[in-house]
């Protein structure tokens, strides 16, 4: 029944892919309300988007066929639905402020949920006042948490994101393998003052584990035998942070049936809380309930991740285009594209359905962005005259933290709204011809006005809140999360695991013995092999 949905949302493409979207305003004066979403303090308009009416029924009704609401149902009800892992995917229960019972085969987790909080919150709540403190008394001033992936991004993101309410301790995020990260880091700090968090869910990471290792050198070198009385743990394996040396009660634990890169709402978000205190982290766990609740209520074309996710869907498989851009005019979002490129790419990144079959349409796209207005004076020149469409989100708050600085915010305003104003409206070979001409250019110059055509009609949606504040925070990323969830139920693959990052791990243990050597890769390729020659001779191997 699908099959049949899909292709009449391309017949129905073809029919109005040409009207231009200004043309669509003009037919319609109700075009931004109807085609917008309101969340308390936060819009979604997607009203630059070819979606119309009709489009919108198709898209919803693709949603039904595919059993969209079900789908939400049994995440929220904890069924294993990351069933190539047999697991519940209830990262949701990390922030049910209802308290209502989540269960996960017949066991109510909230009071493992609500201790665990508790106790993360007794320790973050120590570290800022200095009651759990250095080894010799004294307050830690710094605290580095080791992790990668989504034991890194999540707090790497939401730390900036929330500096305005930062007031505890100095936060540092190691996650490379690459030495020159821990290492320019560790030429900052003090031993004697430092607190390391060792974030990995599994604990046997090999980035993780190596910087962990390197760590712990540092601080026996700075501080000796008392060194792991400065590491704590956030991790699912409490028999390897024990042999690691890290006392029980320093670590922080959750269940499987969190995803790495939907915990940043639990023990992950440690560092976090340190850095702006339990109540503040609460309100930051409070916006993604608000928009949990949303998600499970609202009607589904009044529901943000719905309409967003549709808004993907549109334009991945029906106009073709093959990445969007994460555009926050928020500079202090701009890790977000980062987390949302392992949120989205990790998790829709698939050619298999959770049935095992092949995908026979294109999954999730490449998400890529970086903070309005550096884009602008970088890669915008493509997404404006490029050949090819790049769907743009904008983010952006109504109001800024600098009320010293308004004239700042209003120029960062007025920005991000031009740039989805001139990708719609775009401009013609006479207007630029014309505006040339009112510049004073000669008649020979004219010639010129070919490259300032704008082809226009370029789409883009744009969420607009408040203020960024902790709750609004929580808003945001579980929106990302559950519009990831959208796409992944329509293309039916499994957005909860990622057996795509583990082939280049194992080839990667395999080559490690080999890194230096000159021979002993016979079985390699030939550019592998020729690779490590070179390596060799280079190292003076
Ligand atoms: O938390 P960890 O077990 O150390 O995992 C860290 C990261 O590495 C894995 O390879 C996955 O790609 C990520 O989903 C995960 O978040």
């Amino acid at each position: 029944m699908d099959e049949d949905i899909w292709s009449r949302l391309a017949e129905y493409y073809e029919r109005i892919k040409d009207t231009p979207l200004v043309e669509r305003f003009a037919r319609d004066p109700e075009r931004f309300q109807n085609f917008s979403i309101t969340l308390d303090d936060m819009l979604l308009d997607f009203s630059k988007t070819s979606l119309d009416e009709t489009a919108c029924s198709l898209l919803l009704e693709l949603a039904c066929a595919t059993d969209l609401e079900n789908k939400r149902d049994a995440m929220f009800n904890g069924e294993p639905v990351n069933r190539t892992e047999n697991r519940a995917a209830l990262h949701t229960a990390l922030r049910n402020r209802s308290n209502e019972p989540v269960f996960v085969e017949n066991k109510d987790v909230m009071p493992e949920v609500n201790a665990t909080l508790a106790s993360m919150a007794a320790f973050a709540e120590g570290v800022r006042s200095g009651i759990t403190s250095a080894h010799d008394g004294a307050a830690f001033t710094d605290v580095v948490n080791i992790g990668i992936g989504g034991s890194d991004l999540g707090p790497a993101m939401a730390t900036p994101a929330l500096a305005p309410y930062h007031d505890g301790p100095r936060l540092h995020f190691v996650s490379n393998a690459d030495g020159a990260e821990i290492s320019d880091l560790l030429k900052q700090l003090d031993p004697g003052r430092t607190l390391f968090i060792i974030s990995s869910k599994s604990f046997t990471t090999i980035e993780t584990m190596t910087n962990a290792a390197t760590a712990k050198k540092w601080m026996t070198a700075g501080i000796g035998e008392k060194a792991t009385e400065h590491f704590a743990a956030v991790s699912t394996a409490l028999d390897k942070t024990t042999e690691f040396g890290i006392a029980p009660d320093m670590v922080f634990s959750f269940g499987d049936w969190v995803g790495g890169r939907y915990s940043v709402w639990g023990p992950i978000g440690l560092s976090l809380m340190i850095a702006i205190g339990q109540e503040r982290f609460a309100e930051f766990l409070q916006g993604g309930h608000d928009m949990d609740q949303h998600f499970r209520s609202a009607p589904l074309h009044k529901n943000i991740p719905v309409m967003l996710g549709l808004v993907g869907i549109w334009h991945n498989n029906i106009c073709g285009y093959e990445s969007r851009a994460v555009l926050p005019y928020d500079q202090r979002l701009a890790r977000l594209p980062a987390y949302l490129q392992q949120l989205d790419m990790e998790s829709n990144g698939k050619s298999v359905t959770l049935t095992g079959d092949v995908i026979t349409r294109k999954s999730g796209p490449v998400v890529w962005g970086e903070a309005g207005t550096n884009g602008q004076h970088a890669f915008y020149q493509l997404i404006h005259q490029g050949s090819q469409i790049i769907p743009c989100e904008f983010l952006v708050a109504a109001q800024s933290h600098e009320e010293n600085l308004p004239q700042h915010h209003r120029l960062l305003l007025a920005n991000c709204l031009a740039q989805s104003e001139a990708l719609m409206r775009g401009r013609n070979r006479d207007e630029a011809t014309e505006r040339l001409r009112a510049q004073g250019a000669a008649q020979e110059d004219l010639d010129l006005a070919i490259h300032q055509v704008f082809p226009g009609n370029r789409p883009s949606t744009t969420l607009i809140y408040r203020k960024l504040t902790p709750r609004t925070l929580g808003r945001i990323i579980a929106l990302y999360e559950h519009r990831v969830f959208v796409e992944g139920a329509i293309w039916g693959v499994n957005s909860f695991d990622q057996w795509g990052v583990e082939l280049g791990k194992e080839l990667a243990a395999t080559l490690l013995p080999l890194i230096g050597k000159n021979a002993g890769y016979e079985d390699k390729d030939g550019s592998t092999q020729g690779l490590l020659q070179t390596i060799s001779q280079l190292r003076g191997d």
